[in-house]
Order: structure tokens, then C-alpha cells, then sequence
């Protein structure tokens, strides 16, 4: 699965947010989007799943041109940025909808075993968030957005977290975003830098400090 988002352009009144993205990604490859606060990150991968409609985008699958939604499609899943489960309901009846065991999640993270019969808002935020991402991660889709997917988490549930997105990307086209650019270049094979509205190729990493999204010599 090869997937293209091309020739966006995005307003919001008379502002320009989004004027020449162009992003890839494809089964086996996980593709990031940095950027500064307020650059069209979650923008992109809203546009991308087709909850937010630019004045201009063109997405391909595989080459040709997707023709509606990408979220009516059943091939992609998507983690927003903000909590995305309904309050009042029984974490065991997420995983049930999402046809995700909860047998293998308390393997990996034994520690919320305790929380299988608890409503997801009685849990702590980034506790959700972690089921949350588990549960996108997990679900049978081909296409996976994440945006913010290490936002509120814990170290050591990051590096179980990355983990995950290198098993699950054999099989899945990745595309995130997150501003824990360390991270971020860890477990990406390609990286977009959105500035000004456009989406640059990020061919060395030391493009990130030239285009001044970081400080010189944080690599
Ligand atoms: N519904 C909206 N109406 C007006 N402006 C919006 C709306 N949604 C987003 N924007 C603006 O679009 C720009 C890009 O927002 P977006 O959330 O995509 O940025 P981002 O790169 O994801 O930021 P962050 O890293 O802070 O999450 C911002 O200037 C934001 O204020």
C-alpha cells in the first residue's frame, strides 16, 4: 500500500495555513511530520483522513486518486491529538470493539491488568492515551495515523510504544507526528519538516537545525 497526500492548500479565513504539502509513505515505512507548534501538523493528518476538508488536496492509494473519504474507506485508523474514547466506557468494551485482545495488552503491560472492568475516564490521562494508541495500533488497518502518539506518556511506555510501531509497520504504512523529535527520528525512515505551509524532505538531519525548527547543535 503505497499512500500520497499531494498539493494541499488550507486556509481558515483569510489565513494561510497549508499552501504545498506533499508527504509518502507506503507498508514496511514509518513517515513523520515535525514541525512548531501551530505549523499544520494536525492539520495534514486531518486533511489525510478526510475529517477536515483544504481547498485543495489530492490523495492516492497505490497511484491512483482516492475518490472519497479516507475514513470510509475501513483501510486507515487514526489516533487524534485529544482523547478520542467515549468517556463512559468499560475499557474490557474498547477492547471488544476494536476486536483487539486484552490478553496480549496485559502482557506487554501488566501494570493495567487492574483496570480491565474500569470505565477509560477513570483512568489517568496518560494511562488512556496508552490504551488508546495500543488500540489504533492494534486495530486491523492498513494506514495508521498518529498524531501526538508519545504526548503524556511515560518513558518507558514510549520505548514499549516504538517498539510496537516497529512490529506493527511490517505490515502498516505509517505517518506520525509528535514533537519529541528524538524519538521521532528513531523509528522514522522518512521525515517531512512543514515550514511556512510547505512540507520539506528532510534528506540529513542537520537540515532540522538549518531550517531552524531546532537549535544548532542539538543533534
Ligand atoms: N478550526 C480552526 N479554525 C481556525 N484556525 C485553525 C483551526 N484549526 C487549526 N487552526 C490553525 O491552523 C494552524 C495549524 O494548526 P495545527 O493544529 O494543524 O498545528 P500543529 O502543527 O498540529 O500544532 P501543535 O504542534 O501545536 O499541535 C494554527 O495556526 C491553528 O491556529
Amino acid at each position: 500500500m503505497i499512500f500520497e497526500i499531494d498539493s494541499v492548500e488550507l486556509y481558515f479565513k483569510e489565513k494561510t495555513i497549508l499552501n504545498g504539502i506533499y508527504l509518502k509513505t507506503e507498508t514496511g515505512k514509518t513517515t513523520s511530520l515535525l514541525g512548531r507548534n501551530g505549523s499544520g501538523k494536525s492539520c495534514v493528518l486531518n486533511i489525510a483522513f478526510g475529517t477536515l476538508i483544504a481547498k485543495y488536496s489530492h490523495i492516492r492509494l497505490n497511484n491512483k486518486p482516492l475518490k472519497k473519504p479516507l475514513y470510509q474507506t475501513q483501510l486507515a485508523s487514526f489516533l487524534p491529538q485529544y482523547h478520542f474514547t467515549p468517556n463512559q466506557v468499560k475499557v474490557s468494551v474498547l477492547f471488544k470493539l476494536f476486536n483487539v485482545k486484552w490478553k496480549d495488552f496485559i502482557v506487554e503491560f501488566p501494570e493495567l491488568t487492574k483496570y480491565k472492568q474500569y470505565k477509560i475516564n477513570t483512568l489517568s490521562g496518560g494511562e488512556r492515551r496508552l490504551i488508546e494508541i495500543y488500540l489504533i495500533l492494534k486495530k486491523n488497518a492498513k494506514i495508521i495515523l498518529l498524531d501526538e502518539p508519545f504526548n503524556g506518556i511515560s518513558p518507558l511506555y514510549i520505548d514499549k510504544i516504538k517498539l510496537l510501531i516497529e512490529i506493527k509497520k511490517k505490515h502498516k504504512a505509517i505517518i506520525l507526528t509528535d514533537h519529541r523529535y528524538q524519538d521521532v527520528i528513531a523509528i522514522s525512515d522518512t521525515i517531512y519538516l512543514i515550514k511556512n505551509g510547505c512540507s520539506k524532505l528532510i534528506n540529513n538531519l542537520t537540515e532540522l537545525e538549518d531550517y531552524n525548527y531546532l537549535l544548532q547543535g542539538s543533534l
